[in-house]
């Protein structure tokens, strides 16, 4: 069975296309930067040549509409009619209290996503059109739907309750959900299958460094603690938004700027976080740019981003009473060596030695970055959230009866 699966995050979607009874990689690409000046398609399939390209991509939409078109060129792409994709799985960020495993899209799950736009105003929106472009090009073809949140339901009560009138809980369902979950879920079963230890005896602290950042305090191979809340906005700094503050800071605001509740929101989501800090720089490729070429603001803000990575890792530590080794996974994690310092400078008290040379070497893949006998590891793991979005939807189909 040929499965598509789409990862559209808040700037990028990635993409590829298997063949599940082999769990091989037929072709893969993203398209990075929507809707900034200018976006990158990238693409490569099994024994064509790669494909790229730098054009204006507007919205998930269009991104959706020039990847099919990619999948069936016939210099570039694997397939020779669209129809051969026989089903279809979506990363979904938020799946609320009402999905805490994968399902096939029907009405009424597309009705909860929509109903879970305030609490992934970045993400749900862009899910639903990806999942409703799909329909529009191959109207018959299954689509499952993976969420975020799924892996951080096994969190406990002193992790997931924020301190209000539990009648919030009760009547509205507020609460910390936790995202990335797939990465996470990932991640974890990796760096133990790096170490040679069994996942279910690693305390580890997982961190998703991409667009969206966030760490998971993996306990026993669950998770236990995550630095995302409610909705994908709390916890850590990151490109475009704020992360943690005090929540005094909204009313004050409202207030003092006469905002209302949708700017404060947009304020906080869309132009916050690095973006703010650096005076107009989201991307940390641009940041780091900028720092070395001696720009304060640029400085200022990878400081700051870095610093509160390094204190979530230790709060987590002390959540778990130990640590066996720190993971750096996403955009950020897996190909920036100077935040992977900055961020293990200040962990040498809990016996993490970060060796400078392995940690910048140009190599891929997974990898340590400590030195032997580092008594914490530090750990290099490229995500997938696709493959385990792949195996989920295969067997969604497989359970409808589909081919094999
Ligand atoms: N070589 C690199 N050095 C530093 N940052 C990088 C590098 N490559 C990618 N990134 C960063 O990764 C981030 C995007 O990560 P990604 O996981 O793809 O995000 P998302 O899935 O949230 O769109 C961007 O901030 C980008 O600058
Ligand atoms: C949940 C989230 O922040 O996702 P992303 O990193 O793809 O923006
Ligand atoms: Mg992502």
């Amino acid at each position: 069975m040929i499965v598509l699966v789409i990862n559209a995050g808040s700037s990028s979607i990635k993409y590829q296309l298997y063949q599940m009874k082999s769990e091989t990689v037929l072709a893969r690409g993203r398209v990075e930067r929507i809707g900034m000046d200018s976006a990158i398609v990238t693409h490569e399939a099994e024994g064509k040549p790669e494909f790229r390209e730098v054009c204006e991509i507007l919205d998930h939409t269009s991104a959706l509409k020039r990847i099919t078109d990619i999948l069936v060129h016939p210099e570039y792409g694997s397939l020779s009619h669209i129809s051969e994709i026989e089903a279809v799985g979506h990363r979904v960020v938020h799946g609320g209290e009402s999905f805490p495993e994968s399902v096939v899209v029907t009405t009424e799950v597309k009705q909860e996503i929509r109903k879970l736009f305030d609490l992934a105003p970045l993400h749900n929106p862009a899910h639903l059109m990806g999942i409703l472009a799909v329909e529009a090009i191959l109207p018959d073809v299954m689509q499952a739907v993976v969420f975020d949140t799924a892996f951080h339901q096994t969190m406990p009560k002193t992790s997931y309750l924020y301190a209000i009138p539990n009648i919030l809980y009760k009547r509205h369902k507020i609460r910390r959900y936790g995202f990335h979950g797939t990465s996470h879920m990932y991640v974890s079963h990796q760096a133990a299958a790096l170490l040679g230890r069994p996942l279910e005896s690693l305390k580890l602290v997982t961190c998703h460094i991409g667009n969206g950042v966030s760490c998971t305090a993996v306990l026993n191979g669950k998770s236990y603690d995550t630095s995302m809340g409610m909705t994908p906005l709390e916890g850590l700094m990151m490109g475009t938004r704020s992360g943690d503050l005090d929540p005094a800071i909204v009313s004050y605001t409202m207030a003092k700027e006469e905002l209302s509740i949708n700017e404060v929101n947009s304020m906080l989501n869309k132009h916050s976080g690095l973006y703010a800090v650096s005076g107009g720089l989201a991307d940390m490729r641009e940041i780091v740019e900028a720092m070395n070429d001696g720009d304060k603001n640029a400085k200022l803000a990878f400081d700051m981003y870095a610093y509160r990575l390094r204190k979530y890792i230790g709060a987590y530590a002390a959540a778990m009473n130990g640590l066996d080794a720190v993971v750096f996974t996403a955009g950020v994690g897996e190909n920036s060596p100077q935040l992977r310092e900055a961020v293990c400078e200040g962990l040498t008290f809990l016996g993490l030695r970060l060796d400078r040379e392995r940690n910048r070497s140009p190599e891929r893949g997974e990898r340590r970055i400590t030195e032997d006998g580092s008594p914490v590891e530090a750990l290099v793991i490229p995500t997938n959230e696709e493959l385990v979005i792949a195996r989920d939807t295969y067997r969604l189909a497989l359970n409808r009866g589909k081919g094999s």
